[in-house]
C-alpha cells in the first residue's frame, strides 16, 4: 500500500471512529454486547490484514504494520469524539464534582479500594454540594425533592443499566422492564400478605429463641453479633423462603454458600460501569465463587419444587408456596431462570439486609446504655404473658430505635441505580438532564443537617416526640419505596422488633472490653448490600 493510499485509509477510519462514536455509542445503550464488540473488533483487524496479505499481495509484515495503524486511526476517532464530548459537550458539564469523573466511570471506581463508596460519597457530597458528577454520565443526588420524582408511584424514572450486570438471569429485582416487573411483584405479593406474615411469626418466634438460648450460653463472655446476627438472618429466610433449616444458629457456623455470598457480591463494591462488570465477570474463573452460589440457588429451588408436595402436606407456608403457585401445570418449573433468579434475590436481599440492621441497632444499645433500659421500660407492660408482634408493632421508641439505626447506617447504603427520562426531570429549580444515571445514597442523606437536626445522634425519639429534628419526612427511605421498593419490608420489621424485644428484655448489652465499634463502622464492606465489620458485644442476663 502506498503512503497517499495508507494515509487516505487512515482518515476514512478516523471518520469511521467520529461516525461510530457519535452515532452509536454516544445514542444507544452499548452495555450488554462489549465482549461481541471486542470480538468484532479484532476479527476485522484479522482479517483486513489477511485481506491486504492475500488479496493484495501485501508482505506480513507490512499487512500487519496497514492494519494496526487503522485500527489505531479508528479507535484515535471513537475515543477521540468521546473525550470531546465529555469534555466540553455533555450536558453534565454544569454539575460539580472532581472532574477526571467527567472522563470516565473509572475515576470513582479507583476511589473505591476500600469498597466504602458510602463515605467517599459523602465526602464529595461535602465538598461539591447536593448534585455531584461521580462519573461520565451519573450523578450522585442527595435532594429530598427528588425522593417523590424518582421513586413515586406516578414516576418516570426507569432502573438503570446497573440491572443488567446479570442479564440474561433476570430476578423481579432485576428486571428493567416495568410491565414485567409488575407481573412478577403480582407473584410475589400473596407471601407477604398480612396473613402469610402471621403464618411466619412462629417460625420467626423458633428461631428467635435459638438466638436468645445461644447468647445466653456466652454467660457474659464477648459475643460476635455480627455472625450471630448473620446466621440469625440466613436461618430465618432459609425458614420463610424455602421451608429448609440450615441450623446455622444451632451449629454456630456459617454455611459455606453464605461465604460465597460475600464473596460473589464484592465486584459490585467498584460501582464499575456495566460493560466492564459484564466484562470481567465473563472472564472464566473471575466469578467462580459467585457461580458456585448461584449453583446453589438452582439446588435449594430444585429441592423445594421437589418436595413441594411434602411440604403443602406439612401444611408449611414458605415464599416459594406462593412463587410455585404460578407454576401449576408446569413441568420442572425449578428450569425456569426467573424462578431460580427470584430464589437467589429471597436469599440476598432479606439476609444480608436485616443482619446489618440488627448489627448496627445494637451497637447503638451497647454505645447508650440509657437506651436498653428505655426500650424495657416500654416493652415490658407490652409483653406480659404470650405476645407476638401485634402487641409491640406500635412501641414508639422501639420503632424510633429501628428507624434510627435504618438511618444512620442503612443496609443499602449507597443507594439503587435509577436513569432520568429521557425528557429529563426538574428537581426543585435544577434540570437533570434525560437519560441520566443516578444514585441517591441513603448513608449521605441519614446524616445531612439539612434534612436531620443533630443528623450523628441517635434520637429514636424524633421519629415520635422530636418530630421537628426531622425536616424531610421523605428523605428517609432505607427500603426505597413506590412499585420497586422493598417487598420484605414488614417481614424484616417483625424480625427486628420480635428479636430487639426478646434480647433486652432478657440481658444488658455493653461493648465488650476493647470493644468501641471501629471495625463495625470502618471494615465493613459496601458493595450494593453490606459485608459487615466485626463487633464483640457482652450480654448479661438482667
Ligand atoms: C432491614 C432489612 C431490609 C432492607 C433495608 C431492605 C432494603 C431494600 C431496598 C433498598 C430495596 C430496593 C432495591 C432496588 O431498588 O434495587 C429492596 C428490595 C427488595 N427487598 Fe428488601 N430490604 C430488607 C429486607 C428484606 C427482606 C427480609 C426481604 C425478604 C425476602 C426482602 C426482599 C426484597 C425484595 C424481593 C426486593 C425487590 C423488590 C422488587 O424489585 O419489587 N427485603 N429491599
Amino acid at each position: 500500500m502506498d503512503a497517499a493510499t495508507q494515509r487516505l485509509a487512515g482518515l476514512v477510519a478516523v471518520a469511521v471512529g467520529v461516525a461510530t462514536h457519535a452515532l452509536y455509542f454516544n445514542r444507544y445503550e452499548c452495555h450488554m454486547h462489549a465482549v461481541l464488540y471486542l470480538n468484532t473488533f479484532l476479527l476485522t483487524c484479522v482479517g483486513s490484514a489477511l485481506a491486504l496479505y492475500k488479496g493484495l499481495g501485501v508482505s506480513v509484515g507490512g499487512a500487519c504494520a496497514a492494519t494496526a495503524y487503522i485500527a489505531s486511526c479508528y479507535l484515535l476517532g471513537a475515543y477521540g469524539s468521546l473525550l470531546m464530548y465529555r469534555l466540553f459537550l455533555n450536558p453534565l458539564n454544569r454539575f460539580p464534582g472532581p472532574w477526571p469523573a467527567r472522563l470516565s466511570n473509572l475515576y470513582f471506581s479507583f476511589q473505591l479500594g476500600h469498597s466504602d463508596a458510602y463515605y467517599k460519597l459523602q465526602a464529595v457530597h461535602e465538598k461539591y454540594g447536593r448534585f455531584v458528577r461521580i462519573g461520565s454520565n451519573d450523578l450522585s443526588i442527595i435532594d429530598p425533592e427528588a425522593m417523590e420524582l424518582t421513586y413515586g408511584n406516578h414516576s418516570k424514572v426507569t432502573k438503570s443499566s446497573w440491572y443488567d450486570n446479570d442479564a440474561p438471569l433476570t430476578s423481579m429485582h432485576t428486571s428493567r422492564s416495568k410491565a414485567l416487573h409488575d407481573k412478577r411483584r403480582k407473584v410475589w405479593a400473596p407471601a407477604f400478605s398480612d396473613k402469610a406474615l402471621r403464618e411466619y411469626e412462629a417460625k420467626i418466634e423458633a428461631v428467635n429463641d435459638r438466638v436468645v438460648q445461644r447468647i445466653g450460653e456466652f454467660k457474659g463472655a464477648p459475643v460476635n453479633v455480627t455472625k450471630w446476627f448473620n446466621l440469625y438472618s440466613f436461618d430465618v429466610m432459609g425458614q420463610l423462603g424455602f421451608g429448609k433449616d440450615y441450623h446455622m444458629v444451632e451449629k454456630g457456623e456459617k454455611h459455606w454458600a453464605l461465604e460465597l455470598l460475600s464473596e460473589g457480591m464484592q465486584p459490585l463494591a467498584l460501582l464499575l460501569p456495566t460493560w466492564l462488570f459484564r466484562a470481567s465477570t465473563a472472564v472464566p474463573g473471575l466469578a467462580a465463587g459467585y457461580s458456585k452460589f448461584v449453583q446453589f440457588c438452582v439446588d435449594e429451588t430444585s429441592w423445594r419444587v421437589e418436595n413441594a408436595s411434602e411440604k403443602d402436606k406439612e401444611g408449611s407456608v414458605d415464599i416459594m408456596t406462593s412463587i410455585l403457585k404460578a407454576y401449576q401445570g408446569v413441568k420442572q418449573p425449578q428450569k425456569d431462570s426467573m424462578l431460580q433468579a427470584d430464589a437467589r434475590l429471597i436469599i440476598v436481599a432479606g439476609s444480608d439486609t436485616t443482619a446489618a440492621a440488627l448489627t448496627y441497632l445494637f451497637y447503638h444499645l451497647a454505645k447508650d446504655r440509657k437506651q436498653v433500659q428505655k426500650l424495657r421500660d416500654e416493652l415490658k407492660p407490652l409483653t406480659r404473658g404470650d405476645w407476638s408482634d401485634k402487641d409491640i408493632r406500635h412501641a414508639q421508641h422501639l420503632n424510633g430505635a429501628i428507624n434510627e439505626a435504618l438511618r444512620l447506617h442503612p443496609p443499602v447504603p449507597s443507594g439503587v441505580s435509577r436513569l432520568t427520562p429521557k425528557e429529563g426531570m426538574m428537581v426543585g429549580d435544577t434540570c437533570v438532564p434525560g437519560n441520566v444515571t443516578f444514585i441517591m445514597p441513603q448513608y449521605v442523606m441519614g446524616r445531612d443537617e439539612s434534612i436531620y437536626q443533630e443528623a450523628d445522634s441517635f434520637l429514636p425519639e424524633r421519629w415520635y416526640s422530636k418530630p421537628d429534628m426531622i425536616k424531610h419526612k421523605d428523605a428517609f427511605a432505607p427500603f426505597s419505596t413506590g412499585p420497586f421498593g422493598c417487598i420484605g419490608k414488614n417481614l424484616a420489621l417483625i424480625e427486628l422488633r420480635t428479636l430487639t424485644t426478646r434480647l433486652v428484655l432478657e440481658y444488658d448489652v455493653n461493648f465488650a472490653p476493647g470493644e468501641d465499634g471501629t471495625r463495625l463502622l470502618f471494615n465493613t464492606l459496601d458493595h450494593f448490600t453490606v459485608d459487615l465489620g466485626e463487633l464483640d458485644l457482652v450480654f448479661d442476663r438482667v
